[in-house]
């Protein structure tokens, strides 16, 4: 495949609702949708990431754009791609970034598999056709708030339910949620919004059968994360600690964790994670796959990935219009029940919704890739 041009729209899609997490609140989700073309005109899409401020990794939808256009794509530039395994490599001159590389490569897969006549997940070793998914609820106001959301979702299937808490949102919530569902698979994130001298609170937090806190501690925080995991029976588990194999291979060496977040956009693409989830599924550690509050696309290559049998533990992916009025893509994936269907199409398996991306488009930039 020789990649002529590369379309970026950039988006604003406001939320049906603000997120509300540790960092901050969230009332749109900027992003850009990435296209990129073959010399035959196939189309392959992705979803850059990255949030309008740095505060859960560095990168940001104007960084990563830059990234994107200044450093990344002009390492493709009349290049021939065999396979979207490659990009990887070719990216690693450039580091860091990960957001920015995985718009790319995930677009570079959707594309190989269109060209290829094959659907992504089969292209990436997944098997399951429905999957088992959960949700993430950020921040309430107040308890009650909470308790109702919660009882939405479970009355609408989902098997799974994590709570964003920080300091003062975290021990009452999640005991009032206990108490009226004993037996939720129910798990806290808290955006690295504690450390070491919180202690006594988040071994209080051990008493109530979470599946798993999140991210506890800074982000860098691979030894606190270790000294913690030893003195709790809860799995704690690392997000935005782990950008890449590597991460996972220190913060099994060191004890930091008993399960991972996987979210490709975050450890570069669809290559990393593969490693990782093999590596995860060698050490036994539990992955599962985390979510970006995606637009449809996104969400495709996430139930793609997690199609695989690795993932044993429900994802967050949850229907799309938990967070958008409309989607981009005119498929709803099927939500039933608590479950999703993986697209079988080819690539991502859903097509593009050009008069709603037109609805959220801010502008359209074509860089051409051809002239060496
Ligand atoms: O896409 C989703 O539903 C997951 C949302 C979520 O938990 C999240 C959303 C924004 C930033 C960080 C996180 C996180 O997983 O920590
Ligand atoms: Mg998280």
């Amino acid at each position: 495949m020789k990649l002529s041009q590369v379309n970026l729209y950039q988006l604003a899609m406001p939320l049906v609702t603000p997120f509300v997490t540790s960092y901050g609140v969230m009332k749109e989700k900027p992003f850009y949708l990435v296209e990129v073309v073959e010399e035959n005109g196939q189309k392959g899409y992705g979803e850059l990431e990255a949030f309008a401020v740095p505060d859960y990794t560095e990168e940001t939808s104007e960084t990563a754009y830059l990234i994107l256009k200044h450093h990344l794509l002009p390492l493709l530039k009349g290049e021939d791609i065999q396979h979207p395994r490659e990009i990887k490599e070719r990216f690693s001159s450039i580091r860091g970034n990960e957001m920015a590389k995985a718009a790319v490569e995930s677009a570079v897969w959707d594309l190989y598999g269109k060209c290829k006549h094959r659907s992504l997940a089969s292209l990436l070793g997944g098997s399951r056709q429905i999957i088992d998914v959960g949700v993430s609820i950020g921040i309430q106001e107040n308890t009650d708030t909470l308790l109702e959301l919660v009882s939405k979702y479970v009355d609408a299937g989902y098997t799974r339910v994590k709570l964003k808490i920080k300091p003062g949102f975290d021990k009452e919530p999640i005991q009032a949620i206990r108490e009226k569902y004993p037996t939720l698979v129910l798990m806290a994130d808290a955006n690295s919004a504690y450390t070491r001298s919180d202690i006594k609170l988040i071994k209080e937090l051990d008493h109530y059968q979470l599946a798993m806190i999140e991210q506890p501690f800074g982000v860098r925080d691979f030894l606190d994360h270790a000294w913690l995991q030893k003195q709790v029976q809860t799995r704690i588990c690392l997000d935005e600690n782990i950008r890449s194999l590597s991460d996972v291979q220190l913060a099994v060496a060191l004890g930091s964790c008993k399960a991972v977040n996987l979210k490709f956009s975050r450890v570069g693409g669809l290559t990393e994670a593969l490693e990782i989830i093999s590596y995860c599924d060698q050490e036994d550690l539990l992955v599962w796959c985390g979510g970006m509050l995606e637009a449809g696309v996104g969400r495709a290559h996430n139930l793609a990935l997690a199609s695989r049998s690795e993932f044993r533990f429900p994802g967050d992916i949850s229907q799309t219009s938990r967070y958008f009025e409309s989607d981009i893509v005119t498929s709803d994936f099927s939500f039933k029940e608590g479950k999703m269907s993986v697209p079988n199409g080819f690539g991502i398996g859903v097509a593009i919704d050009f008069k709603q991306v037109d609805k959220f488009l801010i502008q359209k930039e074509t860089l051409l890739l051809s002239n060496k």
